[in-house]
């Protein structure tokens, strides 16, 4: 008999997520079934998405939503053999059973030398966000103008990175000095510290003073508001995320879109990472390739302790995180 930990949402979120919201509890596992296979999680996710979907998509008292790399120690599934890695969906547990539906098997050319941990992020959910969205959504083109914000995080880095194999100039913005050494270690041509700015309506216009083709919007709210006014003719804002408004209990004010977007005749285009499922396996491809290659440097922000995934989770929404924000349990 395995006993699997799991976190549970105590209290729905209001404001910023506190650690009283969350609770410990133990399961007993049953013993498989004919086609059922028992995992340990090795690796954990804690991602913005989760504070937005716990309200739509959760009730207080059930284990909290997320992603993870899972060993197979038992398995009565031929289609997976003990000791495999998987991703999966299977919530904030340290154990779970499955029937295999789901999983997905690691890319058998992943290199022995590579952390597995890469799966949840550069070579996982964010790095296929980045990818899709500058490819699909921002279709930015070699010699074009690419701001980002949230930028040293796990998707923000990757699409600084893509921009630059693809040809463009990279303006990148982040909550710390150490964030903007980074960006710039990493190839971005320009990176600030948009806390400490005076103003981000001329911080962003010394970085690229004949404005912005494509802006990939993480955060939303007053940023996107200011940065909006600085786009070219004809460009493209990929709206990936509104971290800045996530922990709000009331909805923001802020200048409205429509004058920009009419003068300048820009395209602003939400979009989930999901609708580009099936093609799933070719963005995987490319970006463990780039990875390889040394295109693509990878950072992560690793947490000890499945003790600790609610603290890891409030600090990558407060900003603790460089790259990827990963629990190791
Ligand atoms: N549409 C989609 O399919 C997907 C969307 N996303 C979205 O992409 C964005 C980035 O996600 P991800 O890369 O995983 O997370 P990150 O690794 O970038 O971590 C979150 C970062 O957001 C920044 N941040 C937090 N609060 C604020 C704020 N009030 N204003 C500005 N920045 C803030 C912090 O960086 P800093 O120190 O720079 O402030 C923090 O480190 C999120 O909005 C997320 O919801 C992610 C995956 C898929
Ligand atoms: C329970 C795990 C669901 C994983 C879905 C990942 C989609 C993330 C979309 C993100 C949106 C905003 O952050």
């Amino acid at each position: 008999m395995v006993t699997a930990k799991v976190w549970v949402l105590k209290k729905h979120f209001e404001g910023f997520p506190k650690t009283s919201d969350f609770d410990l509890k133990k399961i007993e596992l049953p013993n498989l079934k004919d086609g059922e296979l028992l995992l340990e999680s090795v690796f954990l996710s804690v991602d913005p998405y989760m504070r937005p979907y716990s309200r739509r998509d959760m009730k207080e008292g059930d284990i909290m939503i997320g992603t993870q790399v899972a060993r197979v120690v038992e398995s009565k599934n031929p289609a997976f053999s003990v000791g495999a890695f998987v991703v999966a969906r299977s919530g904030w547990r340290t154990h779970f059973i499955s029937d295999g539906k789901g999983l997905q098997l690691l890319p058998s050319s992943w290199p022995e030398s590579l952390p597995k941990s890469l799966a949840l992020g550069t070579v996982g959910m964010p790095g296929l966000t980045a990818y899709f969205g500058l490819l699909e959504v921002c279709k930015m083109k070699p010699g074009e103008t690419v701001l980002v914000n949230a930028a040293a995080g796990a998707v923000g880095s990757v699409v600084g990175q893509l921009a630059k194999i693809g040809g463009g100039k990279v303006v990148g913005c982040a909550g710390s000095d150490d964030k903007v050494a980074y960006l710039k270690k990493i190839g971005f041509d320009e990176a600030f510290n948009y806390k400490t700015v005076p103003s981000l309506d001329e911080a962003l216009r010394k970085a690229s003073p004949d404005g912005y083709d494509c802006f990939f919007d993480n955060v939303g709210g007053e940023f996107t508001s200011i940065a909006i006014t600085q786009m070219k003719k004809y460009g493209r804002i990929a709206v990936c995320g509104a971290i800045s408004q996530y922990n709000d209990s009331v909805p923001q004010k802020g200048n409205y879109v429509q004058v920009p977007m009419i003068f300048k005749e820009l395209r602003m285009e939400g979009f989930i990472v999901t609708r580009w499922d099936n093609r799933r396996e070719e963005g995987l491809k490319a970006l463990l390739k780039w990875v390889m290659e040394g295109k693509v440097k990878c950072h992560e922000q690793v947490t000890e302790g499945f003790e600790n995934m609610p603290t890891a989770f409030i600090g990558m929404l407060k900003g603790e995180n460089l790259g990827k924000a990963i629990v190791k349990v």
